[in-house]
C-alpha cells in the first residue's frame, strides 16, 4: 500500500536581482544564505520578462505535440542532447518518469547527434531555442558572480569554465513534458520525476502558473551520499519566478557548504494535486570537460569537468543497480509469501 506522504513547511527563500550591478554583494549573501540552509531559492527581477518565458513554453508545446516518429528524428544521445520518451530511470523508484524530455545545448554536440529539430518540422526551431538560452545564461552568470564571491572566488571564475561560446560547452536546457495521469486508480503506479539530486553547478527552472508538483527534501549533509531525508515540502512560485537549485557540482565546489537537495515532481495521487499535462524548463548549468574542480578547503581531490560527470554517472548507476537489486529481491519474498 502507498504510504502517505509527511509534508514540512519549509521557508524557500525569494530573491530579487533587481540593479544588480550596484547590489551584488547584498544579493550575494542571501544567495549563499539560501544556498547553505535549502538549497533551493526563487530569484524574482531576473531580467527575462513573462512573454519571453511564455513564449518558449508556446514553443515546447509545438515540439512536444509532434507526432513521435517526427521526434524520433533527433534521438536522445549519450552526449545529453535529444529526445527520450519514457526512458528516464531514478535510482530513487526503479522506474520510467512518465514523461518526455527534448535536450538543446550550445555546443557541437547538437550538430554532431544532429539533434536539432529540423525548420522543416517547426520553423524557427533553433533560432528561437538558442536566443531563449542566452537569455537564461545571462541569468546563470549573475549567479554564478555571486556564488563565486561568497566562496573566496574570484568573480568570473565559475563563467569561464561554464563558456557556452565554446564547442565543447555541455550546459544543457531541457524541455518537459509530464503526461496526464488519470484521476481514478488504475492499478498502475506513475512517477513524473523521480527523487533526484542534479549533477550540474545550479539548474534554473521555469514552470507553468497552476502545474505544480515540485517537492524538495532536503537533509543531504556530503555529496558523496545517496541519501535523503523523509519529510517534503512543495514549491509553487509565481510564473515569472525562476525556481533555481545548487546542484551536486556546486556542492562538492564549495567542500560541502552550499546544499544540492533531493527533489521531484510527485505523481499527482491526493486530492488538490494537478493531474493534468505538466511543462516545465530546466537549464542546467554544466562545467566544460577540462574545467579544474576543487573546492576551497580541498575536501575533495581535483577532478576535471569530464572526471566529475563520469563519477556522478558511476554513482547513479550504482545506486540504480542497488534499486533493481531491491526491488527483484522484494518480488521474490512476495511471490514466496
Ligand atoms: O520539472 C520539474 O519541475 C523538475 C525537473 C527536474 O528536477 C529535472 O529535470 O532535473
Ligand atoms: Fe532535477
Amino acid at each position: 500500500m502507498a504510504q502517505s506522504t509527511k509534508y514540512v513547511d519549509r521557508e524557500i527563500p525569494k530573491i530579487s536581482l533587481h540593479d544588480f550591478d550596484s547590489r551584488t554583494d547584498e544579493i550575494a549573501a542571501e544567495l549563499v544564505a539560501a544556498a547553505e540552509n535549502v538549497g533551493f531559492f526563487s530569484i524574482t527581477n531576473h531580467g527575462i520578462s513573462l512573454p519571453e518565458i511564455e513564449s518558449m513554453f508556446s514553443i515546447s508545446e509545438a515540439f512536444f505535440a509532434l507526432p513521435d516518429d517526427v521526434k524520433a528524428t533527433v534521438p536522445w544521445s549519450a552526449n545529453n542532447v535529444g529526445w527520450e520518451k519514457n526512458a528516464q530511470v531514478r535510482p530513487s523508484t526503479g522506474m520510467p518518469d512518465t514523461k518526455e524530455s527534448y535536450q538543446l545545448q550550445f555546443g557541437d554536440n547538437m550538430e554532431k547527434e544532429h539533434a536539432w529539430i529540423s525548420d522543416e518540422h517547426l520553423q524557427g526551431f533553433k533560432k528561437n531555442a538558442l536566443e531563449f538560452m542566452h537569455r537564461v545564461q545571462a541569468v546563470s552568470e549573475k549567479l554564478m558572480t555571486c556564488f563565486a564571491r561568497g566562496l573566496g572566488f574570484p568573480d568570473d571564475y565559475f563563467i569561464r569554465v561554464h563558456d557556452v561560446s565554446r564547442p565543447n560547452s555541455q550546459t544543457t536546457m531541457r524541455l518537459l513534458h509530464y503526461f496526464a495521469i488519470p484521476e481514478t486508480t488504475d492499478g498502475k503506479v506513475y512517477h513524473r520525476a523521480g527523487a533526484h539530486a542534479d549533477w550540474d553547478l545550479l539548474t534554473l527552472l521555469f514552470q507553468r502558473e497552476g502545474q505544480s508538483g515540485l517537492e524538495i527534501c532536503p537533509g543531504r549533509e556530503v555529496v558523496t551520499e545517496f541519501g535523503m531525508g523523509d519529510t517534503w515540502t512543495k514549491v509553487d512560485m509565481g510564473p515569472e519566478d525562476i525556481i533555481c537549485n545548487i546542484g551536486d557540482l556546486l556542492m562538492s565546489w564549495s567542500d560541502d557548504r552550499f546544499k544540492s537537495t533531493f527533489h521531484r515532481v510527485k505523481a499527482p495521487s491526493d486530492p488538490g494535486d494537478y493531474f493534468g499535462d505538466r511543462y516545465s524548463i530546466a537549464f542546467f548549468n554544466q562545467p566544460c570537460k577540462d574545467a579544474a574542480i576543487q573546492g576551497p578547503k580541498k575536501k575533495y581531490p581535483i577532478v576535471t569537468g569530464e572526471e566529475f560527470t563520469a563519477n556522478a554517472m558511476k554513482r547513479n548507476y550504482a545506486a540504480l543497480e542497488a534499486k533493481r537489486r531491491e526491488m527483484s529481491s522484494t518480488k521474490e519474498i512476495q511471490a514466496a509469501a
